[in-house]
């Protein structure tokens, strides 16, 4: 990843924060970007497009699979917002519509089938579900959103996402057939105004040609571009094995061992498992 690329869109969404806050000695001594930014000389701040993805080294990809290859267990499910348990370990979690495949991803993510209940039937999980990885990190499985409605859905959901300081970043979880929708949309509004990092993954990518998904991908990276504030400027993709093509397999390997890795810098525990 390219590290200047990430440095400015940095600034740009600190910078378009303190704009709407109202807050632009925030960004002083760069006060005159801030200007700049101001005076409709944003694109010379603004990422074009999403930075072409590097793969990872065989060190990180070794690091992320061996992280996710310790125990991990079911903590707790959680229903109220007074009952969220107060782990302290980094947090991340997982949020999206119904029947995007948010429990079948953990499911990869720890190579445990029977970790998480999936199931073909939107709304499936109603609670907020807590995992342990490695005593390291505690990855969350939340209800879909667009199913339940917001009443139903929302209040432990947002009351998570505003007071929960342990988490580090939320993984929006968006299947590439149906594209982003209004609801994907309201969520990063709602986290570009706390602030709080988020991550777009496509699942299902075995759905569709890679042509296709390509064509989602961007068509979604071009939305981020364009509205997104604290969105991390990679998407990430997962998918099942397609048995008419042996030849995704090293692909769908690559794809999750990116997300365990993702989840690892966001937590902060690139170094503590590198022994
Ligand atoms: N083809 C394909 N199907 C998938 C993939 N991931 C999940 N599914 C299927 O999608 C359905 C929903 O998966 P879940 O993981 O339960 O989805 P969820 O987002 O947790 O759904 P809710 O709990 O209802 O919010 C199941 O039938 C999964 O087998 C994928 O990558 N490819
Ligand atoms: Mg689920």
């Amino acid at each position: 990843m390219n590290i200047s690329i990430i440095a400015r869109r940095s600034f740009y969404s600190c910078a378009r924060l303190c704009i709407r806050e109202k807050k632009e000695s925030i960004v002083h001594p760069t006060k005159h970007l801030v200007q700049d930014l101001q005076q409709k000389k944003r694109d010379s701040y603004r990422l074009t497009s999403f930075p072409e993805s590097t793969p990872l080294t065989p060190t990180e990809s070794r690091m992320a699979t061996k992280l996710f290859a310790k125990p991990t267990r079911f903590l707790t499910s959680v229903f109220d917002s007074d009952k969220l348990p107060p782990y302290q370990k980094p947090e991340i979690a997982f949020v999206g519509r119904s029947n995007v495949g948010k429990s079948t991803l953990i499911n990869r993510l720890t190579n445990n089938s029977k970790l998480v209940k999936t199931s073909s039937k939107p709304g499936h999980t109603k609670s907020l579900n807590f995992f342990d990885i490695a005593g390291q990190i505690t990855l969350v499985d939340m209800p879909g959103y667009g199913f339940r409605s917001q009443e139903a859905w929302g209040d432990l959901i947002l009351y998570y996402l505003r007071n929960r300081t342990q988490l580090k970043r939320l993984f929006i979880v968006i299947d590439p057939v149906a594209g982003i929708k209004e609801t994907d949309k309201q969520i990063m509004q709602i986290l570009d105004q706390q602030p709080l990092s988020y991550q777009v993954i496509l699942t299902k990518r075995d759905r569709l040609s890679e042509e296709a998904f390509q064509k989602s991908k961007s068509t979604i990276e071009q939305y981020l571009v364009e509205n997104a504030i604290c969105c991390y400027p990679e998407i990430l993709a997962t998918g099942k094995r397609r048995k008419s093509k042996k030849d995704n397999l090293e692909q769908l390997t690559q794809d999750i061992t990116r997300v365990q890795w993702a989840i690892l810098t966001a937590t902060g525990s690139t170094s503590s498992t590198s022994q």
